[in-house]
């Protein structure tokens, strides 16, 4: 039957076994073989003689320092002689041999990272068809053509390269997803994360993290600016995995920060706080604190604060509830006239801080308080983001039974934590196999986190700005908060906490 013709109704499939291979009689002769094998080897040696000329030259273009260095070699050599260019070759050489130990930070930045790039764009490139169909990632057609997805282009970052590929049908990025850890070795990377393409559908961006721009600490950006107030959509709070800075919106959003004890999470409040400090000070923000540590934690910078609730129990759970208040009266006041509050002087931006939120929704031994606090936080959560309130909580244990309410927080980080279970309780299911291992988090990076927002599945490494106890107190003395309230004396209740509790026969009754 003839190969891929139409035959009735359907096509035929094309087979492997269809195709025969073309064999070729090899020369029975000794002279003939010889001859054979010379031509063989001449062929290889002009393919490799050409490939590696285009390699060379391309490798010039990359690196600009030894481009004008061939080209001085090729001038003087053309107007001296081959004495000169010899000689010249040689004095270039002794220069880029001295220049590495003389000048460390000039030869990374104008030689070696240079070189580095080159040879990750070429490793990317050959191998990628190879590393697709090793790792599976392929799919058959109807002809039973294999297919693996193209790489389209390589943009490469000093920390981080980004990969622009193509799917082939039949291929999710899911598919890709779950072969980042064979991409990872063999690229020779940290890390690698499957991206959505912003601008091409049936395209992926595959984020390739060759160095680690998180290892050291991050100083923060830079002082707070009394002139300008920040900018609440992008609060600059530290550094993203790939060198770029980490723009964090915190209005019309709620912040969980989870991590084990150590793992950095006051340094994520601090840095806010550096941020927030001018807009708090101008009185366009107003913090909220609960500590359930009894002011260890915020009391370093109480003068912060607009409310600040440590004392027992029942005042931190009376400052949710006020807030919970705030919340309904704004969104009455709001109703018909606007759908997203504008902070001004006069209606601020509210932001609640809880230090270890699971004191208040699971450790208070007092049920009756223990409800009212999950209420107040339901209510805050649910209803909080449009009025100009938001929620930062913290959290050592994220276990469900613990936090109920963290799904309603809108962006979560999860710092290091003890157990791979407790990624996606924190940063929803899949999150870890999206790359985000917050369980390998050494404990020698306090403040490393992943970072994941409601409604994206793009998980982003970031590491907070490290800000001592001084530059706290500093900022706490510079930009005090103009307002102080107290704790209202008697808090409106609900109606159905304030009823006393029914007795089993008086239930029965009714
Ligand atoms: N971003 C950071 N960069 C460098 N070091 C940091 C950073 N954040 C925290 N550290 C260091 O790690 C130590 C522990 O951090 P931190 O107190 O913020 O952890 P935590 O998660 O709040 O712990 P706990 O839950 O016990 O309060 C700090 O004393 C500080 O020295």
């Amino acid at each position: 039957m003839p190969i891929g013709r139409s035959v009735g109704r359907g096509a035929t499939i094309r087979r492997r076994a269809n195709v025969q291979p073309t064999l070729i009689e090899p020369s029975r002769t000794f002279a003939g073989r010889l001859r054979h094998r010379g031509l063989v080897a001449a062929g290889r040696f002009v393919v490799v003689a050409v490939w590696g000329a285009i390699m060379a030259g391309w490798l010039l273009l990359y690196v600009p320092v030894l481009l004008a260095a061939a080209a001085l070699v090729a001038l003087v050599w053309t107007t001296q002689g081959r004495g000169g260019g010899l000689a010249l070759i040689a004095l270039v050489t002794v220069a880029l041999v001295v220049w590495s130990p003389a000048h460390p930070d000039s030869w990374e930045r104008c030689v070696a990272s240079r070189c580095h790039r080159f040879a990750r764009r070429i490793r990317y490139r050959w191998n990628w068809a190879d590393l697709m169909a090793a790792a599976e990632v392929q799919s058959r057609d109807a002809h039973h053509i294999v297919r693996v997805p193209r790489l389209l282009y390589c943009r490469l970052g000093r920390y981080a390269d980004l990969l622009t590929v193509q799917l082939c049908p039949g291929i999710t990025p899911e598919d890709l997803e779950a072969a980042t850890e064979a991409i990872r070795s063999e690229f020779r990377a940290l890390e690698v994360r499957v991206l959505p393409h912003e601008r091409f559908r049936g395209c992926v961006w595959l984020r390739v993290i060759c160095s680690d721009t998180l290892l050291d600490p991050t100083a923060p950006p830079k002082g707070p600016d009394a002139d300008r107030p920040p900018d609440l959509t992008k609060l600059h709070l530290g550094r993203r995995e790939d060198g770029e800075p980490w723009l964090l919106r915190l209005l019309g959003r709620h912040l969980l920060v989870a991590g084990a004890t150590g793992a950095g999470k006051s340094s994520v409040v601090a840095s806010l706080l550096v941020q927030l400090a001018p807009a708090i000070h101008a009185g366009t923000v107003r913090l909220i604190g609960i500590d359930p540590k009894g002011g260890m934690e915020f009391g370093l910078y109480r003068d912060l604060f607009h409310l600040l609730a440590c004392e027992t129990e029942e005042d931190m759970v009376r400052a949710l509830e006020a807030a919970a208040e705030l919340v309904a009266d704004r969104a009455r006041s709001m109703a018909g006239v606007t759908r997203q509050h504008e902070p001004t002087v006069e209606e601020p931006f509210y932001v609640v801080l809880v230090d270890e939120i699971a004191s208040l929704t699971a450790y208070i031994g007092d049920r009756g308080l223990k409800e009212r606090a999950k209420q107040a936080l339901g209510r805050l959560l649910t209803k909080g983001r449009a009025p100009g309130v938001s929620v930062v909580g913290c959290v050592q244990d994220p276990r469900k039974d613990v936090l109920e309410v963290r799904n309603l927080f809108t962006t979560r980080i999860g710092l290091r934590l003890a157990e791979k279970t407790e990624v996606p309780m924190v940063l929803g299911e899949g999150a870890r196999e999206r790359g985000a291992l917050c369980d390998r988090i050494p404990m020698s990076a306090p403040g490393v986190g992943y970072l994941v927002e409601d409604g994206s599945t793009v998980v982003t490494k970031v590491r907070a700005a490290y800000v001592d106890d001084d530059q706290l107190r500093w900022l706490a003395q510079t930009f005090p908060c103009p307002t102080l309230e107290v704790l209202p004396e008697v808090v409106d209740l609900p109606d159905q906490q304030r009823r006393p509790r029914k007795s089993k026969s008086e239930r029965e009754a009714s």
